[in-house]
Parts: C-alpha cells; sequence; structure tokens
C-alpha cells in the first residue's frame, strides 16, 4: 500500500537509536528531548491508527510537564479526552520499541490486532508545551500523522488542557466552542456567575499570586485575565519571559521542597499558588507573620472541593454519591479528615491520573486528586441532569433552588476532561469567594501529618513490585516485612515504595507525627530499598 511506502520513507527520516528501550509510563513516553524523534514519528503513526479505529479525532501532547527543560515526552488522548487506554499503551510501547527494520510488521500487527479499517478518515489534534524542544518534536509527531494519511486538525501550539477540551467538542455540544477563545469564555463566565452575589469581597481577596513556572499555563493565563474582568486579579510570576522552565518554581518544586517558587516576593498571608510547567497541577501556599510556609496540596484542594459539593448537595436535597479518590501519597490526616469527620467516601487507586480518573467515574460526583496537585471533579450524566431539573424547577423553595443554581455554575467552571490548573484554580478561588473563606481558615480544616518523599537509585526498578495500590512491596522478598518493621518504631507512621513510572527511581514516601520522624523513617525504608532492591551508588545519608 502506498500508505506503507511512505512510513517507510519517512521513518527514514526519524530514525531509531539502537538498543533504545522506552516504556509507555505513568503519563506516556517521558526521557530526554534528544532520544525521542523516533517516538513522536512513530506516536503520530500510532495516533492516526487510534482515530481510524475510534472514528473520532485523537489528542497528541507533547510535553514532559514538571520534568527539567531537557526532558520531553508525549501522551496520547482519547476523544473524551482521557488517557489512551491500557491495550493501547501496549501498542503504543510495542510500536515505539520496534527496531527501525521490523517497524512496519509492529504497525501491521497493531492494524490487525484491532481490525483497522485503513480507509476510514483519521483526525489528529497535536499540541506542544514551551520546551525548545517542542517545535521539532511536534512536527515529528504531524509528520507520522501525515505518512498514513491522518489530518492534524486544531493547533500546533496546544495548551495542554485544551486538547481533552477540544476533543470533547468535537464530539457533541457538551461546551462551548472547540477554540481556545471558547475555552477562555466558558470557564471565565462560569467564575464570574459564581462569584457574582458573594457581596462584599474586598481586593485583597480578589487578589491571587500565581506563579506559573515560566510554563505555558503562564502564557494562557495572560491571554486570559481580561475574561476575568478583575473578578479575579492575577499577579502573574514567572510568566516565561526570562526564567527557566520549572526551574525553582512550579507546583513540583513547590510540593517536594515545601517552600515558595525562588526570587518572587510574597507578603505574609498572601494567597498564593504554583502551576507546573505544563499547567495540569497546582498547589496553593502563603506565609505567616512569622515567615513559616504552609502549603496547601491536591489533599487539601480535594477536601475544600468535596465538603463544599456535599453541603451544596444536601442543601439541594439530592441524594447523590459523592467520592474523593486518591493515591496513596494522600496525607493520612487528610483521608482520616474525611472518612471520619466529613463522612466522604474515600477510594485509593495507583499513582496516575488515568487511574484516579477511572476510579472518580464510578460516582455520581467523583472528585480526584494526587497530592501533587494534580486532579478534578467528575459528574456522571445522571447527576448532571438532576441538578439541572432542580435548577430549573420553580416548585422547589429557595434555598434548594440556590443549591441547585450554585452546583451548575461549579460545575461549568469545572474542566472534566482531565485535571486543569486553570479550572482547578477558578473552582478554588469561587469556593473560597462563596464561603468567604481566607487561605488560613481553609488551611486549619485539617493539620497535615509531616511527610518527606525521597529518591533511590538502583539496578533495575522493575525489580519492586507492589499490591494495594502500591501501598505494599510484593517483591524483592523481605522488602516488605522490613517497611512493616521499621514503621512501628514511630508514632502515627506511615511509609511505602514504588518504582516511578515517569523518572529512573525508587519513590519513598514516610509520614509521621513529627517531621524528625518522618524523615528518620523514610531514610530508613531509602536504606532498606538500597540493601534489599540492589541500590547503585552511595548509599542513601540521613536528613540530618
Ligand atoms: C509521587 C508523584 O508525584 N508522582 C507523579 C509522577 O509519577 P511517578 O510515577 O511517581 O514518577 O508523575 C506523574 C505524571 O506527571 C504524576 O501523575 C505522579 O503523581
Ligand atoms: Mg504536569
Amino acid at each position: 500500500m502506498a500508505q506503507f511506502q511512505e512510513v517507510l520513507k519517512q521513518s527514514a527520516l526519524h530514525p531509531k537509536p539502537a538498543g533504545l528501550v522506552l516504556q509507555y509510563g505513568t503519563s506516556g513516553f517521558r526521557t530526554n528531548a534528544k532520544q525521542l524523534d523516533h517516538i513522536m514519528f512513530r506516536m503520530g503513526l500510532l495516533a492516526t491508527l487510534r482515530s481510524k479505529k475510534t472514528k473520532a479525532t485523537i489528542g497528541v501532547m507533547v510535553t514532559a510537564s514538571h520534568n527539567p527543560e531537557e526532558d520531553n515526552g508525549v501522551k496520547l488522548i482519547d476523544p473524551m479526552g482521557e488517557m489512551v487506554t491500557q491495550d493501547w499503551e501496549e501498542h503504543a510501547t510495542q510500536l515505539a520499541n520496534a527496531d527501525q527494520e521490523d517497524l512496519l510488521t509492529a504497525l501491521k500487527n497493531i492494524i490487525e490486532k484491532e481490525a483497522i479499517n485503513m480507509s476510514q478518515e483519521a483526525n489528529v489534534f497535536v499540541g506542544k508545551d514551551t520546551r525548545s524542544s517542542s517545535a521539532s518534536l511536534s512536527q515529528a509527531v504531524l509528520d507520522g500523522v501525515s505518512a498514513l494519511g491522518g489530518h492534524s486538525k486544531g493547533k500546533r501550539s496546544g495548551y495542554l488542557k485544551d486538547i481533552p477540551y477540544m476533543l470533547c467538542n468535537v464530539l457533541g455540544p457538551y461546551y462551548g466552542l472547540a477554540t481556545v477563545e471558547g475555552y477562555y469564555t466558558k470557564f471565565c463566565q462560569a467564575f464570574i456567575q459564581l462569584t457574582k452575589n458573594t457581596s462584599n469581597r474586598t481586593d485583597d481577596q480578589k487578589h491571587l499570586c500565581l506563579d506559573g513556572a515560566n510554563g505555558i499555563g503562564a502564557l494562557k493565563v495572560r491571554e486570559m485575565e481580561s475574561h476575568l474582568k478583575k473578578e479575579l486579579q492575577i499577579s502573574l510570576n514567572n510568566d516565561g519571559s526570562k526564567g527557566r522552565l520549572n526551574h525553582q518554581c512550579g507546583a513540583d518544586y513547590v510540593k517536594v521542597q515545601q517552600k515558595p517558587p525562588t526570587g518572587i516576593k510574597i507578603n505574609p498571608g498572601e494567597r498564593c499558588c504554583s502551576f507546573d510547567g505544563d499547567a495540569d497541577r497546582i498547589v496553593y501556599y502563603y506565609t505567616d507573620s512569622e515567615g513559616t510556609f504552609h502549603l496547601l496540596d491536591g489533599d487539601k484542594m480535594a477536601t475544600l472541593i468535596s465538603t463544599f459539593l456535599k453541603e451544596l448537595l444536601t442543601q439541594a436535597g439530592l441524594d447523590l454519591k459523592i467520592a474523593v479518590v486518591q493515591t496513596a501519597y494522600a496525607n493520612g490526616s487528610s483521608t482520616h479528615y474525611l472518612e471520619n469527620t466529613m463522612k466522604v467516601l474515600v477510594r485509593c487507586t495507583k499513582t496516575g491520573v488515568k487511574h484516579l480518573h477511572h476510579v472518580a467515574q464510578e460516582f455520581d460526583v467523583g472528585v480526584y486528586f494526587e497530592a501533587n496537585g494534580h486532579g478534578t471533579v467528575l459528574f456522571s450524566k445522571a447527576a448532571e441532569e438532576k441538578i439541572q431539573q432542580l435548577a430549573e424547577d420553580t416548585n422547589v423553595n429557595d434555598k434548594r433552588k440556590k443549591a441547585a443554581l450554585l452546583l451548575r455554575n461549579t460545575i461549568n467552571v469545572i474542566n472534566q476532561t482531565v485535571g486543569d490548573a486553570i479550572s482547578d484554580m477558578l473552582l478554588i478561588e469561587a469556593i473560597l469567594a462563596i464561603k468567604g473563606m481566607t487561605i488560613q481558615q481553609w488551611d486549619t480544616i485539617y493539620t497535615d501529618l509531616p511527610n518527606r518523599q525521597l529518591k533511590v537509585k538502583v539496578a533495575d526498578r522493575r525489580v519492586i513490585d507492589t499490591t494495594d495500590a502500591e501501598r505494599r512491596a510484593v517483591t524483592p522478598a523481605g522488602l516488605q516485612e522490613a517497611i512493616d518493621n521499621l514503621v512501628k518504631k514511630y508514632r502515627q507512621a506511615r511509609s511505602f515504595v514504588r518504582p516511578s513510572g515517569t523518572e529512573d527511581v525508587v519513590r519513598v514516601y514516610a509520614e509521621a507525627d513529627t517531621q524528625e520522624s518522618a524523615d528518620a523513617l523514610a531514610h530508613e525504608v531509602s536504606l532498606a530499598v538500597y540493601r534489599l532492591a540492589g541500590g547503585v551508588g552511595d548509599e542513601p545519608k540521613p536528613l540530618h
């Protein structure tokens, strides 16, 4: 077939370095940008096949999120804005690792396995972040798309969350226009609607200090600002005009280092937030009058949002099932508060938004957040309809009606396709405004248990296999027992280890009643990993 000839011809321009093996991980392929050209081309091919198979538009996003500037990555996005399914992740790994001369065979295997009609039209949206390597890498994706006769739609330089959002639009009248402008209009209008009856919001409450991580989110916030009509006034730092992407700034830095981005002047008590480099994560923080830093992470956001929604559902008299979905990294205090004080159902899944998203879909209202600030809220179709009906019902009392209208506008400010820092920011800002709550009041809802995350280098991180949503290690032998024994030494302690899906490291998490205990436990567990799972380099050193 002519298409296959074209694939052969084009693939020669995007050769695979011999011996390189990469895995479709937590968030697609991710590594040094220099190793990714052939991967991008092949993901262009695969996205085209996926589009033919689903008879719908598929998204390809070129980004490495919070990773350093010299890295890059790619992930495929399904028609409703979700991550591509597990089977296709396997196809992606197969195609990515096929030797140059076996590429056509690998491609034909997928076509056969999935019974793809090659004469079906294909459409692919390609988006990229602001990394310097993203321009040529996204071109490689486009080459893959055109080699198989697919059309590339939409924008070459999309904001990450435009893509799922636009895909959702292509499919139906679910949202407004399938353009970036449509995105701004929809979310900003919803925000203005939500906050319009919040009396006496002071200028301080309308003001937010934002760290854009020198990434794509910063550029988009600049474009969006005028749509907010001064109802939210954003001081934008790390706007990409000079600093490096994610360098000493951004949501990941703030969360992991537990300190504000460097170089930003923050007034005591001022409400601040940071996006990550591709703006799908957000964390909030402030410093108090003593200069102490306070972080409000994904767990605090999930708590604020689920509490707000649960109250509204009760006021509206709607019997809808709400749940919060977390990962093992969720602070133990947040789980405890949600289950015992708020009486909200909590579910724990493996790391990675795709896992949380799927579990959240099982409920009428599914609030999901990773502790690092990745997340959103999903409403089932039935729940949306009930809320809509109630909002339009002329026979209900004012209290129920008001709650239903608030719920309806809340749905409109949420990007349900996938976690989106801009939409999450507008949601949190709206909730704080409606509740008349300061960031300090929000922070005192519960107190985080001190915690520590460490990384351990091992020869092959796949020797660690986990179960129970990654909370227990099955292999190597003896590791879980060692962790259990260490945990017993401390109060309110919990610890687990898992191989990272985006970096060549084993991640160690520990929490306990004091920071000293959390640090000591994290270190001792790191040592156990180092000794039992084939650590390389120097032995992990104590933190103090
Ligand atoms: C502990 C942690 O923060 N892990 C992150 C990180 O995954 P790892 O598999 O842990 O490398 O990157 C993922 C993609 O951005 C994100 O979803 C996840 O939460
Ligand atoms: Mg990200």
